[in-house]
């Protein structure tokens, strides 16, 4: 894979190189040469890019903390003896740190190097439309993969660039007890940190400008989770029009809105969104469009510049698709698909599951109901609450339900639960979906007794209900009961 350049400068020619090693970037590698594909995998900052540093990873280590906290508090309801926990901010700290660590080798310079990926430690920018420069090390491959994921987007908010404040590329980093965390943004990120914040015994106050937190889930279920915010004790404030921030005399902030109202905090997270990591690569030299969305893809993921493809929270346009790590990885899939086998590949096929990681948990997949309602008229609304779990009773974790969107016929259109594990709880409703079962195949499967699953079993023969009302099947139970 290796060429002299014009000044005698060696060209590597590899068949992929990939630019960027977070999530998209590294499953694209591995998968690539796991083929035996040359590859050469560029990154200027950390392997594992946001996932590992400074998303996912870090965040549920934190969240899982908090629930621990929350668990002793609620320890009495059965009868075990605790009370306040003790948060030492520190450790708690050094166990987010310690986790991702533990992760890290997975994705490090050392196991993609074993694996026979060419990585290179540097910033890589296109020099034109077939060549792409890291260093003083030129790359001309077969096929370019940009997955140079996303940042943090901050609003300008009169006044914010005079204040400290936190974004998740610095949050976990905060090794003391915040004072009162104020959150801008209640979206996932918003959401997630303020819960965990406040059940690690923190006050916080979660601002929102838009009417409601969660805006892409159904309303009745993201109105669970703020219900469950607000007795945590988070101040959250939907509709928050902020006029500005300034500095606080005890060295906090203030936060003006537009009504007059300050309230001061020490603290200061922005979880207002992410924008595209578009430049500095290079992108018009190389003849690849971009707009605010991100990279423009087509729905094979395909750029402008036809030896080249973009993935992952960078790619924009009509192949772009939620802000996820599962998303990631499944457009890294589909891409190998095309630029190893040149086989057809079409994003937005598949279902793709969303999971907020409060308490209770909020997961979703397909459409919600009014998106339902909208596309296809007549639909059916399938619940069954927690409440009516017996393994929830047992756990008192009896706060949610399951809401599944179907056809007249039982074809799944989406499903939603709100409740304790209801990220795991979604798959059999993905699997349903992906494979064109019905709801009634759900509703034909044993469950374990006791378990949470049981509450997609019970949603599932809501959908079977009205039959059991035929006056038909009424009259075929009389007649088989005269036969003996
Ligand atoms: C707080 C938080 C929590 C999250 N939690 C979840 C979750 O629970 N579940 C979930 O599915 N998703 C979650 N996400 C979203 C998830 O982190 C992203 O969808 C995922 O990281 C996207 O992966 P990516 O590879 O596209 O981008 P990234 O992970 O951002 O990786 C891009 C990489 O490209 C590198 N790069 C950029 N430009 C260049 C260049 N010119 N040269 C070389 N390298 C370059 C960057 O340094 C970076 O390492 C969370 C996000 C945040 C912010
Ligand atoms: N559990 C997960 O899978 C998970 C967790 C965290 C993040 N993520 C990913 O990261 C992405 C980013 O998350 P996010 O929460 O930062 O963004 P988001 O776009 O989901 O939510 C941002 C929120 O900030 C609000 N906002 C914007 N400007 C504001 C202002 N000036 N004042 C008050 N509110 C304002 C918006 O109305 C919106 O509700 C998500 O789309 C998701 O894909 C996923």
């Amino acid at each position: 894979m290796v060429k002299l350049g014009q000044k005698g400068s060696r060209v590597l020619q590899p068949d992929l190189c990939v630019i960027g090693a977070g999530s998209a970037g590294l499953s694209v590698a591995s998968i690539a040469a796991s083929f035996g594909a040359s590859v050469v995998l560029i990154e200027k900052n950390r392997m594992g890019g946001d996932c590992l540093n400074v998303g996912c990873v870090p965040s549920k280590a934190l969240i899982a903390a908090a629930l621990h906290a929350c668990t002793m508090r609620e320890a009495g309801d059965f009868g075990i003896g605790a009370g306040e926990p003790v948060v030492d901010f520190a450790k708690v700290h050094a166990h987010v740190k310690a986790t991702i660590a533990a992760i890290a080798p997975m994705d490090s310079v050392e196991r993609y190097r074993a694996m026979g990926v060419s990585v290179i430690e540097g910033e890589a920018r296109f020099t034109d439309a077939h060549t792409v420069v890291a260093g003083n090390q030129a790359i001309r491959a077969r096929r370019f993969i940009i997955a140079t994921g996303s940042r943090p987007a901050v609003p300008p908010i009169p006044g914010l660039d005079q204040v400290p404040y936190l974004t998740n590329e610095t949050i976990f980093d905060l090794a003391e007890r915040p004072g009162h965390l104020v959150v801008i943004g209640g979206g996932a990120v918003g959401v997630e940190m303020a819960q965990a914040y406040r059940l690690l015994g923190v006050p916080v106050t979660l601002l929102e400008a838009g009417e409601r937190l969660l805006t892409q889930e159904d309303p009745e279920m993201a109105g669970v989770i703020d219900r469950a915010l607000r007795s945590d004790g988070v101040a959250v404030r939907t509709g928050a029009s902020i006029d500005r921030i300034k500095p606080a005399k005890a060295g906090g902030f203030g936060v003006v809105f537009s009504t007059g109202e300050t309230i001061e905090g020490s603290h200061l997270l922005v979880a207002t969104g992410r924008k595209p990591v578009v430049d500095g690569i290079g992108l018009e030299a190389a003849g690849i469009a971009s707009d605010a969305s991100g990279i423009l893809v087509d729905k094979g993921l395909r750029t402008s510049n036809r030896r080249a493809y973009a993935i992952g929270d960078c790619a924009g346009g009509e192949g772009s698709g939620a802000r996820f790590t599962h998303v990631a990885n499944h457009h890294a899939g589909l891409v190998i698909r095309n630029a190893l086998f040149r086989l057809p590949v079409r994003v937005g096929h598949a279902p793709v599951p969303r999971v907020t990681y409060t308490a209770p948990e909020l997961a979703s997949v397909g459409l919600t109901e009014a998106q339902a309602s909208e596309r296809h008229g007549a639909i059916r609304i399938l619940r069954w609450a927690f409440a009516d779990n017996d393994r929830a009773r047992t756990e008192k974790k009896t706060e949610g339900y399951v809401k599944a969107v179907v056809t007249p016929r039982g074809r799944i259109l989406g499903c939603s639960i709100v409740g304790a594990h209801a990220g795991e709880l979604i798959m059999p409703w993905v699997l349903a979906m992906s494979r064109g079962l019905k709801v009634s195949h759900l509703a034909g499967l044993i469950y374990p007794y006791p378990t949470y699953s049981e509450v997609t079993k019970s949603a599932a023969v809501e959908f079977l209900k009205p039959s059991a009302q035929n006056p038909w099947v009424r009259r075929l139970v009389s007649l088989v009961r005269r036969l003996g």
